[in-house]
């Protein structure tokens, strides 16, 4: 029987630089416009292959818009992203794949149906589609749910189906942003779990947008701690623990050490973008040099 696969923590150093992203800025509108909105500011950020990096910060500081410049769904108004040293022009179905919220699955086919268009649409040999997607299947425990359509299954399981998608893609990167948002916290927890093995077995490199701060340091190798709006890095704060995880570590003083480090970087950047949202005129529009 093989082991359980392993990764050691990462401080990030020792890897290939997978997504770079330099000086990037996004305005969405005309800059002379009252209704123009700076979501980024000059973001820089690399990121290497095998890391699970997290985009943290406060409703409205440009993570999506960020997750969405990288996966090549938008561009930057300035700046650049590269992944592996190709500049992101659009999407790039070869190299990064996407899980969103919501799950995304067509309501009129098949699990095995979906998956199956994702990997034709992402040139993966035909000879291939039904090892990759049993083996995704399996990994998040939906195997036998292969052939169900899914109005079938539950917004749980539909959403473990989304991640197995992404996971049977050939992709390296996989964006994620809030999947586990509609979740109920057990259901968040278990996933989380087996998003760490998955992390440990594939050595895929995801970038994760989400809100919960246990969910970042559970998950994470690096979170990068955003400003409000607008989204410029404050700050990136390390975890250093092999993955898989187990649950155990939410027991660990480190564990409530680190959320705790992540609420207090957090909780001025969350004041100000609720000021800019009741007063979007006179509040400032980050405490942190905006
Ligand atoms: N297509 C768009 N047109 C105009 N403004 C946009 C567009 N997309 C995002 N924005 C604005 O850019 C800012 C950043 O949005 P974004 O969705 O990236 O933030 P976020 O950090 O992901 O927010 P949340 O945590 O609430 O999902 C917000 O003020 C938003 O209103």
């Amino acid at each position: 029987m093989n082991a359980p696969a392993f990764r050691a923590a990462t401080d990030g150093s020792s890897s290939p630089v997978v997504i770079s992203v330099k000086n990037v800025s996004k305005r969405f509108g005309e800059a002379k416009s009252n209704q123009s909105v700076l979501a980024l500011d000059n973001v820089s950020l690399d990121i290497r292959k095998g890391e699970f990096v997290c985009l943290l910060g406060p409703s409205g500081c440009g993570k999506s818009t960020l997750l969405n410049i990288i996966g090549g769904l938008m561009d930057a108004s300035s700046g650049s992203a590269r992944i592996d040293g190709r500049e992101i022009k659009g999407p790039t179905p070869d190299a990064i794949s996407f899980v969103f919220q919501e799950s995304t699955l067509f309501p009129w086919y098949t699990i095995v149906e979906n998956f199956n268009i994702a990997l034709k649409f992402q040139g993966v040999p035909q000879s291939e589609w039904s090892d990759r997607t049993m083996k995704a299947l399996k990994s998040v425990g939906m195997a036998t749910f292969a052939n169900h359509y899914p109005n079938q299954l539950s917004v749980g399981m539909r959403q473990r189906v989304n991640m197995a998608r992404g996971i049977a893609l050939k992709t390296d990167v996989l964006l994620m942003d809030e999947p586990f948002a509609a979740l109920d916290e057990q259901t968040r927890m278990v996933l989380g779990e087996d998003l760490s093995t998955l992390l440990a077995e594939t050595g895929k490199t995801i970038v994760f947008v989400t809100h919960s701060l246990a969910e970042a340091v559970f998950l994470s190798d690096r979170i990068i701690v955003m400003t409000a709006r607008p989204g410029r890095i404050k700050t990136v704060v390390e975890v250093g623990e092999p993955h898989p995880r187990s649950p155990d570590f939410m027991l660990e003083p480190r564990f409530s050490e680190l959320r705790n480090e992540l609420y207090a970087l957090l909780r001025d950047e969350i004041r100000a973008a609720t000021a800019a949202m009741r007063d979007p005129v006179s509040a400032p529009v980050s405490l942190h040099g905006g």
